[in-house]
């Protein structure tokens, strides 16, 4: 809870707990673009490691691991295929347009899952002087829209098998892949080893306060940190984010099960099918969403609205099983009242 309120608005909001902020406070730093900050070095050896790669970056959002990373993976006048719901495509103030001038084109997907064979026949190649080619498929584990959904590994393997004989490269939008992984208990070296290019928040589930990081070869982590440095994200004695994202993964990995628990009986007693309930997200559909949010934050639950129609319910670190209970009291109510 946060004062009051139950908010399940997203995974986004969870504050450092006081564990984590003496991890930031004791932090050893130094300065970042001189590469002398021991403890976002040691993050990004970290996380690089834990994905299956050679090097990574820490960046101050989800957005500028993904921005980059399509860019590290697609030219200005090729084109990035990907999800109509794909949030490095909807959600990102067209950034990959507006800073990188990438081409884009997306395809419906059957609710945010993957289909290989759906994206593969709309690739264009390379080297038809009248074609804009598909330099980079981004693909979106688990998918936000989607309601949190785990991406099919098999899908994964199939997409990434093709694109190694075709060419084109694979942006992974982790930001919420340490969910995907607790969930189906698919190792993080997995995900990451098949893409090419991945970035992953640690500012969500996880709980750190600002971060995420961008993971891919040396070489295009060098290139990365050219572009961060471009866009102004060169920081100084960014440790003390760094141990704070350094806390999360030793102390609120394995916890991510406890927010999918809390989910799933969120949504039962919703009367929401558990079953589409994978991680850490409700979606509830069919209801007034502005009407139900007003309604909800005056009695003390915060939701999110994915459109007029669609409200989110995301728990995390921050929301208790108490909160669960309170929260789906307001709203089997509020809901009830909207009906
Ligand atoms: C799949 C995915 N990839 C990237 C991002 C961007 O991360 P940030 O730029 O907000 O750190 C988000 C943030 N998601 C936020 C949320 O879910 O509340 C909002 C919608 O932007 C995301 O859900």
């Amino acid at each position: 809870t946060r004062g009051d309120a139950v908010d399940l608005r997203s995974d986004t909001l969870t504050r450092p707990t006081p564990a984590m902020r003496r991890a930031m406070a004791e932090a050893e730093v130094g300065d970042d673009v001189y590469r002398e900050d021991p403890t976002v070095n040691a993050l990004e050896e970290r996380v690089a490691e834990l994905f299956g790669h050679e090097a990574a970056l820490f960046v101050p959002s989800g957005t500028m691991g993904n921005q980059i990373g399509l860019r590290l993976v697609c030219e200005p006048g090729q084109e990035v295929l990907g999800d109509a719901d794909a949030h490095v495509l909807t959600y990102e103030m067209g950034a990959a347009a507006a800073l990188f001038g990438l081409s884009s084109r997306t395809v419906v997907s059957d609710g945010g899952r993957l289909s290989a064979d759906q994206l593969i026949a709309q690739v264009r190649p390379h080297g038809d002087w009248h074609l804009t080619a598909t330099a980079a498929i981004a693909v979106e584990n688990t998918h936000n829209r989607g309601g949190g959904l785990v991406q099919p590994l098999a899908e994964l393997e199939k997409l990434f098998a093709w694109s190694r004989t075709a060419g084109v490269n694979v942006h992974l939008d982790g930001a919420r892949v340490f969910n995907a992984s607790v969930a189906s208990g698919v190792p993080l070296a997995t995900y990451g080893r098949l893409a090419d290019t991945a970035s992953v928040c640690l500012s969500k589930g996880l709980g750190a306060p600002v971060g995420s990081v961008l993971v891919a070869s040396a070489e295009r982590i060098a290139a990365a940190r050219l572009w961060r440095k471009r866009l102004g994200g060169g920081m100084r004695q960014v440790g003390v984010l760094a141990a704070a994202a350094a806390h999360a993964l030793d102390h609120h990995l394995d916890r991510l099960a406890t927010d999918h628990e809390h989910a799933r009986l969120l949504a039962e007693r919703l009367g929401v099918d558990p079953a589409t309930v994978e991680t850490n997200m409700v979606v509830v559909d069919d209801v007034p969403a502005p009407a139900v949010a007003e309604a909800a934050r005056a009695q003390g639950v915060l939701v999110g609205q994915v459109s007029a129609r669609r409200v989110r319910l995301v728990t995390h670190l921050d929301v208790d099983r108490d909160d669960v209970e309170r929260a789906a009291k307001v709203l089997t109510q509020v809901i009830g009242d909207l009906a």
